[in-house]
């Protein structure tokens, strides 16, 4: 690491998710020390350097330079309900203690039954007050979105968040139905927020830290993009969601609850004291890192920090992220 900062100290750390996200059962990454405290470098396995570069971005932005002064000291939050059967889903909203839940929808190798019967019982457990939104993931093509929708609306639906995977289909999706749009998928570049709209493709845009290059980063393309913005993590440590929290808590207007309360889907955190949600609100606090629970979860930091310099050189290179195919090429 020691190329930008003498004092630099990086660990690596693999945490193992209590219920497999995103293909994923085990949460890996770099944590960085620097002069403003500890950054996340936590990319997915298969983003090459010059995605890798926004992530690495964000990391060093949190090391070095620190965030923007925030507007408020906590941050309404959903609890995340990955694609489980009923039973367990009603549980985690149970102990979630949030108002708002957000559901994962159209998982590979389940039927739309699985769907239905889980936010069935996410709608009973939160009550007829809460507030529920699904995820999709893009998995749906626009008419099988617009089916679900319908039979879904009888569970009052808060938003459905990108339920096909590009703009111009949500935009398809959203001329047919009444629920409301969110984009994720489509919000990975700085200049995407402004082609979603320019397509009418959302109503509301999900905004994470790291694939964005940073909180300054990110504050920017919500502002740009001049819709309601959603803050959520990548499932990261209480050091990475801490980037998210500074997000949240800087931005000018915060109408909708955050997807920034998942510590509970990792076994284990880094820090002591983890950023955890009380009564459905997580607080603007920066938790440091602990030795004993880094010392826990350590992996060699070695392939990481080699991945870390391959995604700033991508960087220094000026070698920019075309933005136009669903990934970036190489690695
Ligand atoms: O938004 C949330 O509630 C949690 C974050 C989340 O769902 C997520 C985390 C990592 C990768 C993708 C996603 C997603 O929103 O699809
Ligand atoms: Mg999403």
């Amino acid at each position: 690491m020691g190329s930008h900062s003498g004092t630099a100290e990086a660990r690596a750390f693999a945490i193992p998710m209590r219920t497999r996200f995103r293909g994923i059962d085990v949460r890996e990454g770099l944590l960085v020390r620097g002069p403003a405290g500890w950054g996340e470098f936590s990319p997915f396995p298969e983003y090459g350097p010059r995605e890798c570069s926004r992530w690495w971005a964000a990391c060093r932005e949190a090391a070095e330079q620190g965030w923007p002064a925030p507007v408020r000291d906590s941050i309404p939050v959903n609890v995340t309900v990955p694609a489980v059967g009923p039973e367990r889903a009603a549980r985690i909203v149970a102990e979630g203690g949030c108002s708002t839940a957000k559901v994962k929808v159209a998982e590979a190798g389940q039927e739309p039954a699985d769907d239905i019967a889980r936010i069935e019982a996410v709608r009973d457990a939160i009550g007829p007050r809460g507030r529920v939104r699904i995820d999709a993931n893009g998995a749906w093509d626009p008419d099988t979105a617009v089916r679900m929708l319908a039979e879904l609306s009888r569970f009052d639906l808060e938003y459905v968040e990108q339920p096909c995977a590009t703009p111009e289909e949500l935009a398809r999706v959203r001329s047919r139905t009444g629920v409301p749009v969110a984009a994720d998928e489509s919000i990975r570049r700085a200049e995407d927020p402004l082609r979603v709209r320019a397509a009418g493709a959302a109503d509301i845009v999900v905004v994470k830290v790291q694939p964005l290059g940073g909180v300054r980063a990110a504050l920017e393309v919500a502002e740009a993009c001049g819709l309601p913005v959603v803050v959520s993590s990548a499932v990261e440590t209480s050091v990475g969601l801490a980037a998210g929290v500074a997000l949240a808590a800087a931005l000018p207007e915060l109408p909708y609850a955050c997807g920034l309360a998942t510590m509970h889907l990792l076994e284990a955190d880094v820090a002591a004291d983890p950023l955890l949600p009380h009564e459905g609100r997580v607080p603007v606090r920066r938790p440091d890192v602990d030795p004993d629970r880094i010392a826990a979860v350590e992996a060699d930091a070695g392939p990481w920090l080699r991945r870390a310099e391959a995604a700033r050189r991508a960087s220094v290179a000026g070698d920019v992220d075309p933005g136009a195919g669903p990934r970036a090429s190489g690695d």
